[in-house]
């Protein structure tokens, strides 16, 4: 067929690592991820892939990105976006998972034609593929590996270099919407700043933030990002201080140590460097900034966190008020999406008091977005930190065409179209998640501890429990229950009834070999005991 001599040629160049029997390799919730040692093949093959992608939906340009998130220096991964700058549609990560366990050369070309074959891919039409890296240094590698594939498969290329993955995704959707009524924005890094230091100054009105911001990057590309963008807004516009640190992208070995939004979320404390200043507001993005955590330490009762459910319960909150004061509250359906990790307290705090729909999705952000998106505006995080508001285009018509009755009404139009700017529609991104958090407090002229008043969470705790064979567990009900093993999910419900407040659950990780284990309480030690009795549950099961 048309690529087989060259496929195979390149594969040559950049060999898979044939796992031991039985394992092989799977596109997960985070794509192939893993030791870097092990992803020159599969980044070539996700090439592959991506090319037929494109060329499945009419030439449009296809995202692939190079990280690992907050995974440690020597971890590396890549993942597929889809042509709107969101995740790559479920149906074909198996697809991906097929081309990258072909065992040899040979059989790697038969996989690609018989896809293409099977999916009617036209492989003579054009195809795009954009496409970025973080700041790993395994990165380059991996990058001339797919470049190596788009080339064997006639590709047009865009190598963006090093992005944070929520750049990379904005840089798909603005490709395939450019010269459109719906573009996107500029196609390149600077469109992207433009937009969002255009959109925040919009945003702010004027307002001053008070008290300097102390952002800490993990030491990964949100760094450098994060400085480049500041130097977008005039220093007279500037309305906050911010002190970016964990900055340090020349040493490797100090990526997401002892920093970043997951260690905050995970450990429950604040990076030990620099020392944390009691009083200050601080927030952590994860290594390829598509998670923000606030917190700071309270000289009374030390650390607060102000996770992904206090985000989406902010923005909420302000979305539904602006939306109010437009006159919109009846033409537009405001809903959050959260997953079965969020704290009850938040859940209940949305729906009782600002009176919102709540759904739960399964875990993965794929999930949450595609959910998110039936409503005219639909905010999703996940606990973790990573998520975003979508507005549907109806919703920017409404703010724009909405003919204002009083200054007031036309100030909330204007705040909300600006928003619709300032937020990005693709995926989670910390810093322009972080610039929505800014604006918010500063109009509700708010402190984190304001913020941290609006309800108390349910003490809780997560715990990973190792068994022998987590695939007997299955779930029902947005991975809330355990229908498999038959039996299991009833000794859990009689330990869950013995506490106040309480609610357990238990499920199989999407990316580690484990089972995680969440339970909340009335008390700090309720959950604690509840959830060793469940991990003890699963630990009996999964033998
Ligand atoms: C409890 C938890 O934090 N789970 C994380 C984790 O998924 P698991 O399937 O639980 O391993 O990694 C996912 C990808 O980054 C993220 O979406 C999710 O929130
Ligand atoms: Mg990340």
């Amino acid at each position: 067929m048309v690529h087989d001599d060259k496929i195979i040629a390149g594969s040559a160049k950049h060999p898979i690592v044939v796992l031991d029997k039985g394992q092989h390799y799977k596109y997960g919730t985070a794509g192939f991820r893993m030791k870097a040692d092990l992803l020159e093949g599969v980044t070539y093959r996700v090439g592959l892939l991506a090319s037929l992608r494109s060329r499945k939906l009419n030439s449009q340009a296809i995202g692939v990105m190079i990280t690992a998130s907050h995974n440690p220096a020597i971890d590396n991964g890549v993942k597929i976006v889809d042509p709107q700058g969101d995740m790559l549609e479920q149906e074909w990560e198996r697809y991906a998972t097929q081309l990258v366990n072909a065992p040899s050369d040979a059989e790697l070309a038969k996989v690609y034609n018989t896809l293409a074959t099977d999916l009617r891919i036209d492989i003579s039409a054009p195809a795009k593929v954009v496409y970025g890296r973080d700041t790993r240094p395994s990165g380059h590698t991996l990058v001339t590996a797919l470049a190596s594939a788009l080339e064997a498969t006639e590709t047009e290329a865009a190598d963006f270099k090093i992005l944070t993955t929520p750049q990379l995704h904005y840089l798909v959707r603005a490709t395939n919407s450019e010269g459109t009524p719906l573009a996107y924005g500029e196609v390149s890094e600077a469109g992207y700043y433009n937009k969002l230091s255009e959109a925040f100054v919009r945003c702010m009105k004027g307002k001053k933030i008070e008290g300097p911001l102390i952002v800490d990057c993990a030491n990964g590309v949100g760094g450098p990002k994060l400085n480049e963008f500041l130097k977008y807004i005039p220093q007279e516009k500037l309305p906050f201080e911010v002190k970016v640190v964990n900055d340090d992208i020349l040493r490797p070995e100090v990526l997401n140590l002892d920093s970043g939004a997951d260690f905050v979320k995970t450990k429950q404390r604040a990076p030990p460097h620099p020392k944390p200043q009691p009083g200050v507001r601080c927030c952590s993005f994860d290594g390829d900034a598509d998670r923000l955590i606030y917190y700071w330490i309270d000289p009374e009762v030390g650390f607060v966190m102000l996770d992904g459910d206090r985000i989406s319960s902010l923005a909420a909150s302000f979305i539904g008020d602006l939306v109010e004061s437009a006159g919109l509250k009846e033409e537009l359906r405001i809903g959050v999406v959260q997953t079965a990790y969020a704290n009850g307290a938040s859940t209940n705090y949305i729906r009782h008091h600002l009176k919102l729909p709540v759904i739960c999705t399964p875990t993965g952000v794929k999930h949450l977005h595609h959910v998110a998106q039936g409503f005219d505006i639909g905010v999703y995080f996940e606990a973790n930190g990573h998520g975003t508001v979508l507005f549907s285009p109806d919703a920017v018509t409404a703010f724009k065409k909405t003919d204002p009755q009083s200054p007031a009404q036309k100030d909330a139009l204007d705040t909300l179209a600006a928003l619709s700017d300032l937020i990005n529609q693709t995926v989670g991104d910390a810093l322009s998640d972080m610039l929505m958090v800014e604006v918010i407090l500063a109009h509700k002229a708010w402190s984190l501890r304001d913020w941290s008043m609006t309800y108390s969470d349910l003490p809780n705790r997560l715990v990973r429990v190792e068994v022998n064979n987590k695939d007997v567990f299955r779930t029902t009900d947005a991975e809330r229950r355990l229908s498999h093993p038959e039996g299991c999910q009833a000794e859990i419900d009689s330990e869950v009834k013995k506490f106040k407040d309480a609610r357990s659950f238990a499920r199989a990780s999407g990316t580690e070999n484990a089972m995680r284990v969440y339970a909340e309480a009335a008390s700090r030690s309720e959950a604690n005991e509840l959830a060793d009795r469940v991990a003890g549950i699963v630990s009996r099961w999964g033998v």
